[in-house]
């Protein structure tokens, strides 16, 4: 067999790998209530995750009645105690998921998570699904000081991983952009938690489905 195209595969986990959206809504929406603030639908939460859990927190707080930096400050532990207490609870791999990791395995690529979420309760999360041992490497929002859309995740997976040609597979903006200013092609799920549409973010390919993922890859130009 010759070597697959790309060495190191990295992926995103909220809405990319993982379809994470019930416990993550449940989280901020017992936040919410503790504050008597009206709870929010999930759907209108999925659009305010990518950018880590304290930015997703302001923007429920600001949807309903306001969000100042102490109040912030003063709920953010809160909303962390919360989604750590449930954090596998509705929690799943979408469909394919793990399928498409085990034939990246079967080719020899490496594998690596690099998520903004905080690197501990990315580990928790995963230790709670028994599926650590899928990844190479896990890169959190708070393990380098700056998350995606920074390159600096990006390049440090690839340093993690002994370098080589890389691509990364994520949900959102942040995503692509972390993946291009590191200089390196992105495959976008279609079925993620995005804000914005998909024909404005430029991603190198999308997908509908995990079955597509390593036809998608293979695809992509040289
Ligand atoms: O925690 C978030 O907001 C997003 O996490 P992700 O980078 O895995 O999508
Ligand atoms: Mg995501």
């Amino acid at each position: 067999m010759t070597a697959f195209s790309f060495p190191i595969v990295g992926f995103d986990l909220d809405g990319t790998l993982f379809d994470t959206g019930g416990d993550l809504a449940a989280a901020v929406n017992v936040t919410l209530a503790g504050e008597g603030r009206a709870l929010l639908p999930t759907e209108a939460i999925l659009k305010m995750v990518g950018a880590g859990s304290r930015h997703m927190l302001g923007e429920a707080l600001a949807a309903t009645g306001g969000c100042d930096d102490a109040l912030l400050d003063r709920l953010y532990p809160k909303l962390l105690v919360a989604y750590e207490a449930d954090i596998a609870r509705l929690t799943k791999p979408y469909p394919g998921a793990l399928d498409a990791l085990d034939q990246l395995a079967a080719r020899g690529v490496k594998i690596a998570l690099v998520t903004n979420k905080l690197e501990h309760l990315a580990e928790a999360m995963l230790a709670g699904l028994g599926l650590r041992s899928r990844f190479a490497t896990v890169i959190g929002g708070d393990t380098l000081g700056v998350a995606k859309p920074d390159p600096a995740p990006i390049r440090e997976m690839i340093a993690r991983l002994g370098g080589g040609r890389a691509a990364f597979v994520g949900d959102s903006r942040f995503d692509v952009e972390a993946a291009h200013n590191a200089g390196i092609p992105v495959v976008l799920v279609s079925f993620g938690y995005r804000l914005d549409a998909i024909e404005a973010l430029h991603a190198d390919a999308v997908i509908d489905h995990f079955a597509d993922l390593i036809p998608a890859l293979e695809a992509l130009p040289a």
